[in-house]
C-alpha cells in the first residue's frame, strides 16, 4: 500500500514554476504591506530639518547648560569665571525677554477687546500654570539633550496636502517661534502615548 503525501500530490499535479511564482508573488505582497503599515516609522526626516534640529538641540543645551549653571552659582556650587558671568546672564535674559514677548504677542493677537483681553489672560496664566515647567521642575523634568519641554502653545491643524508644512515652516522663521522639526501627529496618530511623549 502506498502513501502520498499531500505535498508530494500537489506538486505533482502543479508545474513547478508556477508554484514558484504564487510563492514570490505572495512573498512580494505581504513585504509591500510591512512596508506601509510602518511607513510612519521608515520615514526619514528632511535633511534641512536634522540640521534644524541640530541647531535645536546646540542651542537649547547651551541655554540650561547656562541656566543650570547659574542657578548652581545661586546656590553656591558653581563659581563663573568673570568673563563668563555676563555672556551667561544676557544669554538667560535674552532666552526669557524671548519666551515673555511671545506671550505678550499671543495676548494682544487673540484678544481684539479688553473684555476678552482679560479673560484671555486669565486662561493663558491658568494654561500656564497648568502646562509650563516651573523652574523647580524644570530640573526633574528637562534633559541635557533635549532641553526644557513643554506642551505647544500653538497647534497647525490640516488636511493631508493642505499646505501646514509650508505654514510651519513660514512661522518657524520668527525668531521666538520654536517649531518641531517634523508634524508629530499627535491627535491623530500617536494620541495614546500621552502628553509625555507629546511635550
Ligand atoms: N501657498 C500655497 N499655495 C498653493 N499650494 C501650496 C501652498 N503652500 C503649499 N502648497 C502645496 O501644498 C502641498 C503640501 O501640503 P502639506 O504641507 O499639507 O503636505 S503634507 O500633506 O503635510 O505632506 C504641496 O503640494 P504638492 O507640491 O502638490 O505636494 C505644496 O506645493
Amino acid at each position: 500500500m502506498a502513501f502520498w503525501s499531500s505535498t508530494s500530490v500537489f506538486t505533482s499535479k502543479v508545474p513547478r514554476k508556477i508554484l514558484f511564482m504564487f510563492t514570490l508573488s505572495v512573498s512580494v505582497t505581504y513585504l509591500f504591506y510591512s512596508l506601509m503599515s510602518c511607513y510612519n516609522s521608515l520615514q526619514f526626516p528632511l535633511q534641512e530639518n536634522y540640521a534644524y534640529q541640530g541647531r535645536l538641540v546646540t542651542e537649547q543645551t547651551t541655554f540650561v547648560t547656562l541656566r543650570e549653571k547659574l542657578y548652581s552659582a545661586s546656590q553656591g556650587t558653581t563659581e563663573f569665571t568673570e568673563a563668563e558671568r555676563p555672556t551667561a546672564v544676557s544669554a538667560v535674559k535674552d532666552h526669557a525677554e524671548a519666551e515673555q514677548r511671545t506671550v505678550e504677542w499671543i495676548r494682544t493677537q487673540a484678544s481684539p477687546t479688553k473684555s476678552a483681553a482679560a479673560y484671555h489672560t486669565s486662561a493663558l496664566d491658568k494654561e500656564h500654570q497648568d502646562f509650563s515647567t516651573t523652574d523647580s521642575e524644570l530640573r526633574v523634568n528637562c534633559t541635557m539633550d533635549y532641553g526644557e519641554k513643554k506642551l505647544p502653545q500653538a497647534i497647525i491643524i490640516g488636511v493631508k496636502k493642505g499646505g501646514t508644512r509650508a505654514l510651519l515652516e513660514a512661522l518657524r522663521v520668527h525668531p521666538d517661534v520654536r517649531a518641531v522639526g517634523n508634524e508629530p501627529h499627535f491627535f491623530d496618530r500617536n494620541y495614546e502615548k500621552g502628553l509625555d511623549w507629546y511635550r
